[in-house]
């Protein structure tokens, strides 16, 4: 990607995060960014989304903050570039909760 990103303002953000937070996402108190955990059946599972959320963060330039333990993936999204989050932070959540869901699935 490479115009720069844009950090969304306020009345915009409430509409793009609706359907986020609706799936569990919930935006952090300390800083202008979106978090949600993911518990998997194990680390297989927990592996296979990672893999298949990073096929997503490369080809979109755009990268999470995130921690395994096992079965669990915490995932913060915020976008540096701008000091907050962007449209990019919302379409990396969206391809986030389809994998979540494809791997479940399987
Ligand atoms: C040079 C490169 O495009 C930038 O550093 C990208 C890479 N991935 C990124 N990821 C996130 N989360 N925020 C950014 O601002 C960002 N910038």
């Amino acid at each position: 990607m490479s115009q720069r990103a844009e950090r969304l303002q306020e009345e915009e953000k409430r509409d793009l995060l609706d359907p986020l937070m609706a799936e569990g996402w919930s935006v952090m108190d300390t800083r202008d960014a979106i978090h949600k955990k993911f518990k998997f059946k194990d680390f297989k599972k927990a592996f296979k989304f990672m893999q298949g959320v990073a096929v997503h963060a490369d080809r979109l330039d755009h990268h999470p903050e995130w921690t395994n333990v096992y079965n669990k993936v915490d995932i913060t999204l915020t976008t540096h570039d701008c000091d907050g989050l962007s449209k990019r932070d919302i379409e990396l959540a969206r391809h986030i909760e389809e994998e979540a869901k494809n791997v479940s699935q399987q």
